[in-house]
């Protein structure tokens, strides 16, 4: 039997638990649950106290001569950071479309020469499911280093079947290997493939009929994603797949408004979308069904950043009443990070979000994103103990000082990892 384990002197151990249920909004997005000197009491990973020191060591006075001692005194624990939206799994890079748009390239300009997502898609297409799984799990290692425990990973690097699958695949096997948990998602509507060019209906057709119930049969997916862009797929495709997948049991996510205002967020808001993701253009119609059917904002500042626009609205969304989360977006493109403490940081700088508001949006709120706020992004009893201790003495200081690494410590169902 393994030893129990015993976190004490915490001097925030900021736990996010709260009375609210279900992703936050508003002030909740606020409540941190703070424990000054905070404990934590776990056993076979999972948590089975919180409190002061004071209240478990008098709790657990007959077992802590059993117990492994971690002291953190002066240190800030969190829950393990969520990455709710990644592109982790892909082959190949692109650092020489990084340089053509510092020379004026847009993004979609890129893409519709043939490179950006078809790019990646060449690459991932010929990779072997072997040189995926050694390339993905170097981003994975990063992952948890930068103090991430729990992320979600999406396919769209192949957009046909065999590329596809293979994606999932080899999200199915890290899961297996790989400490960090990995939530998958089908996006095989990520841009219209090379080969159904100007016959964008069939291959929605193709998609609809042939790709998803296979996914959903063999399990290989919880969520199904599209980007819903001008030029890539319409709010009318967008919803056909997304309502396909719904019949089948996957839960719809979509990539909305990102480049121009496209009724993304509207069209999140009416299928009942759990996230819709970038937002940078949403209007504020978008905005506001989106508050009123609860549909997460999961936002990527360092997304906006790396591609020179202005970031999302997040104060605004948050003031409206939209729960926001927060990711990196790693991907080959646009987002080429593992940092959730940068994306953090951009929170606060580029979306205005207070340092409480950010830590929200990349722990509980963003587990919600993934429907994994039953498991972790919050440490609460029953809860997998998956924990970041701090260089920082607290949460203020962490999105204080910037674009540095701040982890001590990262813990992964009661397992010290990093
Ligand atoms: N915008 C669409 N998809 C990804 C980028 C993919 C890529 O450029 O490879 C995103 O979420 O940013
Ligand atoms: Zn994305």
């Amino acid at each position: 039997m393994t030893k129990p384990i015993w976190i004490k002197h915490a001097k925030q151990l900021a736990t996010l638990a709260s009375e609210v249920s279900g992703p936050r909004a508003k002030e909740a997005m606020s409540d941190l649950g703070l424990i000054e000197d905070g404990s934590l009491w776990i056993e076979a990973g999972i948590i089975q106290a919180v409190g002061t020191t004071e209240e478990l060591e008098k709790r657990y006075s007959d077992k802590l001569h059993l117990a492994e001692i971690i002291n953190a005194t002066d240190h800030l624990v969190t829950p393990g950071l969520v990455d709710p939206h990644t592109h982790v799994v892909y082959g190949g890079s692109r650092e020489h479309e990084f340089e053509m748009r510092l020379q004026g390239a847009t993004y979609m300009d890129i893409m519709n020469a043939g490179g950006g997502i078809h790019a990646t898609a060449r690459f991932t297409r010929e990779a072997t499911e072997t040189e995926l799984i050694e390339q993905t799990t170097r981003r994975l290692d990063s992952f948890l280093a930068h103090g991430v425990t729990t992320i979600e990973g999406k396919s769209g690097y192949g957009m046909n079947l065999e590329t596809e699958l293979k994606q999932l695949r080899v999200m199915k096997k890290l899961q297996e290997q790989h400490m960090i948990d990995i939530v998958p998602t089908f996006m095989g509507a990520h841009a219209v493939p090379p080969e159904y060019k100007g016959r964008e209906d069939e291959f929605v057709k193709h998609l609809i009929e042939d790709m998803l119930p296979l996914i959903a049969e063999e399990n290989l997916a919880e969520f199904n994603d599209v980007f819903c862009e001008k030029g890539v797929y319409t709010p009318e495709q967008s919803e056909q797949i997304l309502e396909a997948g719904k019949r089948l049991g996957l839960i719809p996510k979509i990539h909305a408004d990102e480049i121009e205002p496209y009724g993304g967020a509207e069209l999140a808001a009416k299928i009942g979308a759990i996230s819709a993701e970038h937002l940078l253009k949403a209007s504020e119609e978008g905005i506001k069904a989106m508050a009123k059917s609860g549909t997460i904002a999961c936002l990527l500042p360092a997304t906006a950043l790396y591609l020179r626009e202005e970031a999302a609205q997040g104060r605004k969304m948050i003031d409206l009443g939209v729960p926001v989360a927060i990711s990196t977006d790693c991907n080959p493109g646009s987002s080429p990070t593992t940092s959730m403490p940068l994306v953090m940081n951009l929170a606060c700088i580029s979306m205005r979000l207070t340092p409480a508001e950010s830590l929200t949006a990349a722990t509980y709120n963003a587990a919600c994103a993934i429907n994994r706020q039953n498991q972790v992004g919050s440490l609460e009893v029953g809860k997998q103990a998956d924990f970041v201790i701090w260089n920082t003495k607290s949460y203020q200081e962490l999105q204080y000082l910037f674009g540095v690494n701040h982890v001590k410590a990262v813990w992964k169902k009661g397992v010290k990892v990093v």
